[in-house]
């Protein structure tokens, strides 16, 4: 996409976009930019198919939104409006740049605010990138789409009788598309940092324009607000060691009282149903209050997000930020990259609950939607930007942001982030211009695995003095979730599977398979066994992606048959069971997969169909992650690890996820050991700073 591209899109819709008449109707025609979706529907849109696409039946977002009209100093404690749709541009951006107090009154969301419920961005899973085929692996963004020059999306769905529940509706290829231009940034833009492959691959190949606007988030405080409640084991929580290094290290708190954050954030936590701080939370809440560098590993579902945000926010509330209205060119202080669409978005919501009634204002943009509808958000005023890496990397070369004021920068799932996949990615950020250098900027990592090459990588990233903490041993699996491991060759999963689908009943549970390919097959074939059934992936659009998902948020569809695109960082109510259908090629991606269940002290299970043909060189790690949970680990898994010669496995894994903690160590000394209920001692390791940045 030119430069001038996105910016036509702003004032011309286009016609080829495929709202459903469901989504249409919710769009008004008002003055404020809702031209922007009151597009042609095409038939193939209208005609909702045969009666077995019932598994995507369309669960329709929230409607009401807020027409963000805000003097100054307004709250985000708007009035919602509850006319159906439109892309209301919010007038009356509240002044930037208050002292501290002046920021809790301000207005933050006093802006019209943008997004769905759900969103991704996903290059190759974790086999890297050079195994990026269609059927084996997730599709990297910005990476061209298999099939042809433009992507073409083949037809999602080549199973087996009727399929065409996941039949490509797009004949040309319109939505699958993750265009070139879309989702990186490319040599289209004016900047010369960008690499020489980035622009051939942008001037020379015209993908068709992403069209899609995913629909506003809720506007009602409650939505906003809507929790699942923590479960049985979440006091167990305490118990947990925790591992602390680095030099001075601030002391651990014990209650949100202490972290001393404004009434307004504690208002907002109040009303977030959190009471008690998790592990993560207690320690890494005062480390980034206290502007020091962080990585952070700590297990699924065990709030490492409120752990960065909050600490972030109130630095914010108290710094001031800076970002004004309609200013082209805005200037975030804070930017959050994830791997995926739907993730990303999930910790807007988070972001932009938090910060409710304060003067930061959180944005997501992501690849899969319309540029002109990412630019149009950010234009309205960016304190906070979420972002998945292509997008964030196109913004910037079309500058739209920039980032001489970025004083926090997160990356969440940060070994995805580093990774062959992603990691080029990261680099080229921290080395665009006007990027403050890692001594001017805060850089936080956070994940539940963090694989020792990773680590070893993520120096560049941060300041020299950074500290380490791990929850529990980094790598681990959550041990809530109570694992079984069964052995089933390939030709006996579907049996197995349905069978393990019925006893389960209605649970929620999320099937994991290696393949798109297969995801759209099995979803298809327990549709014909009459489970309600959805599938996400990255070769769906991204309307069916985020349809998906809500159909299975709110249990319409029961069954979510998903790739590893979803495998990290969702956190979805009531998902008592993941199925692992096809293990995953590394065992972190296995730990990120069974933590979508058994999250925040709840119980879950996780049944993994192993076949010995496939599956062998994860017999060790396997082993390993079981024991390490106290879970009971099958005498044959046990015989094919030890008879399986696995060079550099060293009682760890293959990929060194379970390092010991902080790799430095393996330098320098030692750490501090203490449990999260108790603030570790301040023993500062005897560190060789200068081996590791
Ligand atoms: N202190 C707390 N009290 C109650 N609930 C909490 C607390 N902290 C987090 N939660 C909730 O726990 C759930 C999991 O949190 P979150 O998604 O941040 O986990 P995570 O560690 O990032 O997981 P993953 O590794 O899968 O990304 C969320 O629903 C979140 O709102």
């Amino acid at each position: 996409m030119g430069d001038e591209d996105w910016e036509a899109e702003i004032i011309t819709p286009h016609l080829s976009s495929y709202v459903p008449v469901f989504e249409k109707d919710r769009y008004s025609s008002g003055a404020n930019g809702d031209t922007f979706s009151r597009t042609p529907v095409p038939s193939s849109e209208i005609d909702d198919g045969p009666s077995r696409r019932d598994h995507f039946m369309r669960s329709g977002f929230a409607s009401g939104r807020s027409l963000g009209n805000r003097d100054a100093g307004e709250s985000n404690k708007r009035e919602s409006v509850p006319t159906m749709g439109g892309f209301g541009v919010g007038k009356g951006f509240g002044n930037r740049g208050f002292p501290t107090d002046k920021l809790e009154e301000g207005d933050s969301s006093g802006f019209w605010r943008e997004s769905n419920n759900f969103g991704e961005d996903t290059p190759a899973r974790s086999r890297g990138f050079s195994r990026r085929g269609d059927s084996e692996c997730e599709q990297d963004e910005g990476m061209p789409r298999t099939g042809g020059l433009f992507g073409s999306r083949r037809p999602a769905f080549s199973g087996p009788g009727n399929g065409d529940i996941f039949q490509s509706r797009s004949g040309s290829g319109r939505g699958g598309y993750k265009g070139l231009n879309e989702e990186v940034a490319t040599g289209s833009g004016k900047n010369s940092w960008k690499s020489g492959t980035e622009g051939a691959e942008s001037d020379d190949i015209q993908g068709p324009k992403v069209t899609y606007v995913p629909p506003a988030p809720p506007e009602d405080e409650d939505a906003i607000f809507a929790h699942y409640q923590t479960g049985i084991n979440f006091d167990k929580y305490d118990s947990i060691l925790v591992d602390v290094s680095g030099h001075d290290v601030p002391p651990a708190i014990l209650t949100f009282e202490e972290a001393n954050l404004c009434q307004t954030l504690n208002n907002n936590i109040a009303k977030a149903g959190y009471t008690k701080l998790t592990p993560v939370q207690k320690y890494s809440i005062p480390i980034i209050l206290a502007g020091r560098d962080l990585m952070a590993c700590a297990q699924t579902g065990s709030g490492k997000t409120a752990a960065f945000l909050l600490p972030i926010l109130a630095q914010m509330m108290r710094d001031g930020i800076t970002a004004s209205r309609f200013r082209e060119l805005q200037e975030p202080e804070c930017i959050i990259v994830a791997p995926t669409r739907e993730l990303i978005n999930q910790i807007y919501l988070e972001a932009r609950k938090f910060s409710f009634g304060t003067c930061v204002r959180a944005v997501v943009i992501y690849g899969g939607t319309q540029f002109g509808h990412s630019v149009r958000q950010i234009t309205q005023g960016c304190n906070v930007l979420c972002a998945t890496p292509g997008r964030l990397m196109d913004v910037i070369s079309k500058e739209k942001i920039g980032l001489r004021q970025v004083r926090h920068l997160v990356l969440d799932e940060a070994d995805r982030m580093l990774d062959m996949g992603f990691g080029p990615e990261m680099k080229k950020l921290i080395s665009c211009p006007g990027m403050p250098s890692k001594e001017q900027r805060q850089t936080l990592m956070f994940s539940a695995t963090f694989p020792e090459e990773i680590q070893r990588m993520a120096g560049e990233f941060l300041k020299l003095n950074y500290l380490f903490v791990a929850v529990g041993q980094v790598g681990g699996a959550c041990t809530d979730v109570q694992q079984t491991v069964l052995q089933v060759g390939q030709y006996s999963k579907r049996e197995k599977l349905v069978e393990t689908l019925r006893n389960t009943g209605d649970e929620r549970t999320m099937v994991f398979v290696e393949t798109k390919k297969k995801a759209d097959f099995i979803a298809t074939f327990l549709c014909q066994e009459k489970i309600s059934t959805t599938s996400i992936h990255g070769d769906r659009e991204q309307r069916e992606r985020e349809q998906a998902l809500g159909d299975f948020r709110c249990g319409k569809c029961p069954v979510l048959v998903a790739t590893s695109v979803a495998a990290r960082g969702l956190d979805i109510e009531n998902v008592q069971h993941v199925i692992n259908f096809d293990l995953p090629s590394t065992i972190a991606e296995y730990v990120h997969r069974i933590g979508r269940t058994g999250r925040c002290g709840n119980t879950g299970r996780a049944v993994s169909f192993f076949d010995p043909e496939s599956d062998r060189p994860l017999a060790q790690p396997l082993v390993k992650v079981l024991s390490d949970a106290q879970q009971d680990v099958p005498p044959w898994l046990e015989e094919i690890a030890f008879s399986t010669y696995m060079p550099g496995f060293s009682g760890s894994s293959r990929e060194n996820v379970f390092t010991s903690v902080d790799t430095r160590k393996n330098f320098r000394g030692k750490s501090t050991l203490g449990t999260a209920g108790f603030s570790s001692p301040q023993v500062p390791s005897p560190a060789d700073d200068e081996s590791w940045d």
